[in-house]
């Protein structure tokens, strides 16, 4: 069953002679509990294809279908509504926030839901490594330690959906392969769906599906 659609995705920035055609018409289908990986060129669409299909930027044209809602039809107010509760954001640049403890920063997407599940917590702080670091500052982490924050962040609320863009990028490689453990765990344990960017065609071989994109085009 699909969990998540595009029916004819196109982006265009600018205008006239600065017009880029960033995503051509895409079609997508991804089904629940995969775990699906963009790859392509620098400047070839990934991030925008996957800012779009996480509700963070919006289409010029084209329609995104999660859970059978078409999110093209809901406000800002609903669309931020639907990534609470559904979706996961992992980036490169961790975005934590500073004055908070890595506890508060974890904990920080389950305000204002009902989901206040401090064993959770707890058991992602275990499973990531940082239950000893939990009343630090991001400031006092290493890079490492931050990103592994993001990502307990981005599982707290157990989302339908997990969106990384380079998750691993600053990472070195054996916490690189912790961190992917640590999805593919989540993943597996709450048939989750991951949809990750990668230039790393060693995390592209686990993949149940790749999407190639070309200059905004599909590529199969
Ligand atoms: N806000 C913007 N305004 C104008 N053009 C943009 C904007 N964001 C992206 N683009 C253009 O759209 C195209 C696709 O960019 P995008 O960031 O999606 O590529 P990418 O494949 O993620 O690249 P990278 O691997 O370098 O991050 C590029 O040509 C880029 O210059």
């Amino acid at each position: 069953m699909p969990i998540l659609k595009t029916q004819s995705l196109t982006k265009i920035y600018g205008k006239d002679e600065t017009e880029v055609k960033a995503l051509n018409n895409i079609n997508l289908e991804i089904n629940k509990g995969e775990f699906v990986v963009i790859v392509g060129k620098s400047g070839s669409g990934k991030s925008t294809l996957l800012h779009i299909m996480a509700g963070l930027e919006t289409p010029t044209s084209g329609d995104i279908i999660i859970d059978n809602i078409n999110i093209s039809s809901l406000d800002e107010k609903q669309r931020s509504l639907l990534r609470k509760e559904k979706i996961g954001l992992i980036f490169q640049s961790y975005n934590l926030i500073p004055v908070l403890t890595v506890e508060e920063n974890i904990k920080l997407p389950t305000i204002n839901t009902n989901n206040k599940d401090d064993i959770y917590v707890n058991e992602l702080m275990e499973l990531l490594s940082i239950t000893d670091r939990k009343t630090h500052l991001p400031s006092q982490l290493s890079g490492g330690q931050q990103q592994r924050v993001a990502i307990g962040r981005a599982l707290v609320n157990k989302p339908a959906i997990i969106f990384a863009d380079e998750p691993t990028g600053n990472l070195d490689t054996k916490t690189e392969g912790e961190v992917l453990n640590l999805l593919k765990e989540s993943q597996k344990k709450y048939n989750q769906t991951i949809i990750m960017i990668t230039h790393n065609m060693e995390i592209a071989k686990y993949a149940d599906k790749i999407i190639k994109i070309e200059d905004g085009f599909i590529r199969e």
